[in-house]
C-alpha cells in the first residue's frame, strides 16, 4: 500500500528486526533512513540499475532517493509522509536486493 500518511514511524530496536531480514546489508541513517551503495563497472551499467529500481519504485508505487555516479548508485530509503522508516522501504530494499 503507498503511504499517505498515518503509519507510526519503525523505530529503535524495530529497525534491527527489518534490517536483518534484508538479504545485503543496508546501513541505517540517523534513524530514520536505510542506505546503501551498489559498484558497477561503469557509468552505463550504474544508470541500467538506476532504472531497474525505478520500475519498482513505479509499481510499488514508493520511491527511493538515488544518487548515480560513475559505476555507482547510492540508494536511500525513506518514508517521505511520516518522514520515517515505514514497512514500504524494507518491501522496496528486499525487492532491489533481488535485481
Ligand atoms: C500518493 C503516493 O502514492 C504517495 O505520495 C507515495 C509516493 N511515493 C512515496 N515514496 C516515498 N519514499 N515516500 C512516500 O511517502 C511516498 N508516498
Amino acid at each position: 500500500m503507498p503511504c499517505e500518511g498515518g503509519v507510526p514511524t519503525i523505530k529503535g530496536g524495530e529497525i534491527e528486526n527489518y534490517t536483518c531480514q534484508l538479504k545485503s546489508k543496508w546501513s541505517v541513517v540517523d534513524g530514520k533512513k536505510i542506505r546503501r551503495e551498489f559498484t558497477f563497472s561503469d557509468f552505463v551499467a550504474a544508470m541500467a540499475f538506476a532504472n531497474r529500481v525505478a520500475e519498482i519504485a513505479e509499481s510499488e508505487e514508493h520511491h527511493p532517493d538515488l544518487h548515480i555516479y560513475y559505476g555507482r548508485v547510492v540508494v536511500e530509503l525513506w518514508t517521505h509522509a511520516i518522514d520515517g522508516l515505514s514497512e514500504n522501504d524494507f518491501i522496496v530494499a528486499a525487492k532491489i536486493d533481488e535485481i
